[in-house]
């Protein structure tokens, strides 16, 4: 006789689960059916794809680009697609849909990386005061604080590559975190003033949170939705090192909350950095900023600015050390603007060279693999007709574009002046500076968010390499040359070597 079939809870449960995957996994296949892919497709078999994107992005992404360009095609990710576009007309599609309807919040914060909601909360990203001092203080006084930034440059050099007066070169290993330590301490003089930017625990805390940051981000990110906050409160270390930083800007904070009382307007020497910016954009709203909510800050915008501009540095180090040719035109090209009008803004625009050299290293080398990532929050139609549903990641292929030789002739070859060159045309003079960004030129992605540091980060890329350009020598160690990069999911990651300097001969 056929016994009937009685199953125990726990086996319902993990059922009914299965079952709710596969639906999902269905759904989700269902309503992104009409766009190819790349990688597998079958269930289950996705994983194997999501697995390679963690460290092989680059070619997926390639393979896609290589075969649907002009069009969309989609990768699957661990609990999601994402679909990438390939042309400038999509990606112009993209840039010009609303908030509401493409959400680059949604994406960055909630759906794919940091899951800001969980970990830092929600509120930081409604009041986003951090985001609108670099769009204004932070960008408009480049000019005016040119000195102290390039003074605090040199000392970070000096102190990071100590060669010998003597001559003879020394070898610096890790150059991407001695790169990080000057990017560091030189922004934090416009973040936090002196004397905290050379506070190395002070930094080591913004990295930790940075690591932090990612790492938790991923974790939450396996989980679904219903579940992400008991994960983020059991298992989420970013609060921790917000606390840590939070110590070091406590005096800080005070003795300004003091003095602010005590002097108010007629402050002589009132700190000018990003700091004192964001607690007074905060106090003029009537609030008085927590600690907790200006740590949160200042590690957002530590965590935005340092790793990337670090990563473009060490790149353009890299170039330097790989093509000697261009380092005579450089000197000769920073050291006239220089003696002309010293260290300031104007010497820095006169740099055409220098700047080209940077966006070209940039493109060649960026620090995403992707960029303009949004989520859909409503269904949204391309202008070729594709329709995507809400809840899809979109994102744009930044590298693959920028190694298409249809935009970059030769796009594989390094060409340091290349922009340079095309600046000298008629009407071309600004189209092609580093921050300049546009349809074929995402490094720092486009539209209402593109990245609101970037003149900051290419002024001080243009000091610390203009710098390091005329007081060194850099070459590889015999043998050696630019490592392949390393990718981490979206993000690339400059390759480990070792680099030569030597005080240059004037
Ligand atoms: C070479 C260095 C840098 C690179 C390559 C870079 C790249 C990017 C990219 C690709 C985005 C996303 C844009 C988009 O989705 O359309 C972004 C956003 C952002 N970046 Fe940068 N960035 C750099 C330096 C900086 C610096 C120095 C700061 C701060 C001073 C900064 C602050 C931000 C912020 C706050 C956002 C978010 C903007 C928003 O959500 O509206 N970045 N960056």
């Amino acid at each position: 006789m056929l016994q009937s079939f009685e199953p125990s809870a726990p086996s319902t449960v993990l059922a009914i689960a299965f079952l709710a995957f596969i639906a999902g996994f269905i759904r989700r296949r269902y309503l992104l059916w009409h766009i190819p892919s790349v990688g597998f497709t079958a269930p289950l078999f996705t994983y194997l794809t999501a697995l390679e994107f963690q460290h092989r992005s680059d070619q997926l992404i390639q393979e896609g680009y290589d075969k649907y360009k002009p069009g969309l095609f989609k990768i699957p990710l661990w609990n999601h697609w994402i679909v990438v576009a390939t042309s400038p007309q999509l990606i112009e599609d993209i840039r010009k849909a609303a908030d509401d309807v493409l959400s680059s919040h949604e994406a960055f914060y909630y759906v794919r990386l940091f899951q800001t909601k969980y970990n830092i909360g929600e509120d930081i990203l409604e009041n986003n005061h951090h985001i609108r001092v670099i769009q204004t203080q932070l960008t408009r006084q480049i000019a005016a604080t040119l000195d102290d930034v390039h003074e605090e440059v040199v000392m970070a050099v000096a102190d990071a590559i100590s060669v010998n007066d003597g001559g003879g070169w020394i070898r610096v290993s890790h150059v991407q975190e001695v790169i990080r330590g000057i990017i560091a301490r030189t922004s934090s003089r416009r973040f936090v003033g002196e004397p905290l930017c050379r506070n190395e625990h002070y930094h080591q805390a913004n990295l930790d949170f940075a690591t932090y940051f990612g790492e938790d981000g991923k974790m939450i990110n396996n989980f679904p939705r219903f579940m992400k906050p008991l994960a983020a409160f059991m298992y989420s270390h970013t609060k921790t090192h917000i606390l840590s930083q939070m110590k070091f800007i406590q005096p800080l904070v005070e003795d300004r909350r003091r003095k602010q009382k005590e002097l108010g307007d007629n402050w002589q020497g009132k700190p000018n950095d990003l700091l004192m910016w964001i607690m007074d954009e905060v106090s003029v709203k009537g609030d008085e900023p927590t600690l907790w909510d200006l740590a949160r800050r200042i590690c957002l915008v530590n965590f935005a600015a340092i790793s990337t501009t670090a990563a473009s540095c060490t790149h353009a180090l890299y170039y330097i050390a790989a093509n000697r040719e261009y380092v005579e035109p450089l000197r000769k090209e920073i050291e006239a603007a220089v003696a002309a009008d010293g260290w300031t803004k104007s010497a820095l625009q006169k740099m055409h060279k220098l700047d080209s050299f940077l966006r070209e290293s940039q493109r060649m080398r960026g620090v995403h693999v992707l960029t303009l990532m949004r989520s859909a929050l409503k269904p949204f139609t391309f202008s070729d007709g594709t329709t995507i549903p809400a809840g899809t990641l979109v994102a744009c292929t930044s590298r693959a574009l920028h190694h298409d030789d249809e935009i970059y002739p030769d796009a594989d070859e390094f060409k340091g002046f290349r922009f340079s060159s095309l600046r000298e045309q008629e009407g071309q003079s600004t189209k092609h500076q580093m921050v300049a960004i546009d349809q074929e030129y995402l490094a720092f992605g486009l539209g209402r968010h593109a990245c609101p540091g970037r003149f900051f980060a290419a002024s001080m890329l243009q000091q610390v390499v203009a710098h390091i350009l005329v007081t060194y020598d850099v070459e590889f160690p015999d043998g050696q040359s630019i490592p392949s990069d390393t990718f981490l999911a979206e993000s690339c990651i400059p390759g480990e070597v070792d680099l030569l300097f030597r005080k240059r001969e004037v």
